[in-house]
């Protein structure tokens, strides 16, 4: 569905010597200066997948999603999305897409919801059967019942997102792109729009390509992630994989009666490091330990001998400290 092949993009960057008088220099003697943005990035994503493309601030991302949606032309290589070099077609690949751009809006801001709906109905010429069938869906999943009627300008953020969601899926399009889908909003409307995401998906087979700093958006609707550091991928391949690469890296909480001391017992001691996390009524202990040195079960054998707890969990590898370690380390 998606290929990208080899794939940069320069940026010309207008070089200006400081002050007032580097500006006026710069307006009759103009020196640019090349920013790679993306070096050399190869990727296929298959039909259905939700693939998680995630980096730090200044990766590559949006560089690499404008190249995706047609907004930039790449300054080499090659990206076809279902069969269309979006940069060359444009009206086509607009036709197959849908796109959220975090605190940008496809909504008119000064109409109501339910006209900005009518419109893009026209735009993308949806058959009025299909599109009331998908809007009724929509209401109901994403309850937009309340906002219909109201313009854009008018909303919350969490509402006004509600919506972009709603409008990305309304042409049932092959591919969204996500670009931070949930920036900014509160648990309970998170939790809604990552759940529309995987049903539309379950749905209608649709592509997602996800864009976000929220390792839970990762967690709960990709399979498959890419991380871009610099333009270049560090990784392409299975969540859990990684998790599991990485995985040497466990930790057992331990809840102690807030009168309890803790102490990591002697076997331990080469095998496993401990911090204390003080609570009002509680404190934790967390001891992490790696899975290929000792089990958890022996973790929690050897501590349960010493010490006194009222509650334990083990706690997988958090994503962003994965991430960390190979941006620091490498794979
Ligand atoms: N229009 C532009 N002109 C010049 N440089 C740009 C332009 N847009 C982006 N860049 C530069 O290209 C690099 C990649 O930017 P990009 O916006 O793709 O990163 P990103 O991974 O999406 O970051 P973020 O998470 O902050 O959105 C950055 O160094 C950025 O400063």
């Amino acid at each position: 569905m998606i290929h990208v092949t080899n794939l940069e993009k320069e940026y010309l960057l207008v070089k200006r010597d400081p002050g007032l008088r580097g500006a006026f220099k710069s307006l009759f003697n103009r020196k640019y200066e090349k920013k790679t943005a993306v070096k050399g990035v190869s990727f296929h994503i298959q039909r259905g997948e939700m693939v998680g493309y995630i980096g730090s601030n200044g990766a590559g991302k949006s560089t690499t999603i404008k190249m995706l949606t047609g907004i930039l032309t790449p300054s080499s290589g090659e990206v076809k999305v279902n069969g269309i070099i979006p940069y060359k077609q444009r009206k086509e690949n607009a036709k197959q897409i849908g796109a959220v751009f975090g605190q940008r809006t496809q909504l008119f801001w000064d109409i109501p919801v339910r006209e900005s709906f009518d419109l893009l109905k026209e735009i993308y010429e949806v058959p009025e059967e299909q599109f009331n069938e998908t809007m009724e869906l929509f209401t109901d999943v994403l309850q937009l019942d309340a906002l219909l009627g109201i313009p854009v300008r008018q909303l919350s953020l969490g509402q006004k997102m509600r919506c972009e969601l709603a409008a990305a899926f309304i042409h049932r399009p092959e591919v969204v792109y996500l670009d931070e889908p949930t920036i900014g909003l509160d648990v309970a409307v998170k939790v809604k729009i990552r759940k529309f995401i995987r049903d539309m998906n379950e749905k209608w087979g649709t592509t997602v390509l996800l864009t976000t700093h929220d390792m839970q958006d990762i967690e709960e609707i990709c399979s498959r992630i890419i991380i871009i550091d610099q333009g270049t991928i560090l990784y392409d391949g299975g969540l859990n994989e990684i998790k599991e690469r990485f995985s040497a890296k466990r930790e057992v909480h331990f809840e102690l009666d807030q009168m309890q001391p803790f102490a990591l017992p002697e076997p331990l001691r080469h095998l496993a490091d401990w911090r204390l996390e003080e609570g009002e009524s509680m404190n934790k202990a967390i001891v992490s330990f790696s899975n290929d040195q000792i089990k958890g079960s022996d973790v929690i054998a050897e501590v349960l001998k010493e010490n006194k707890i009222t509650d334990l969990s083990i706690q997988d590898p958090k994503i962003e400290t994965i991430i960390e370690e190979i941006y620091n380390q490498g794979l």
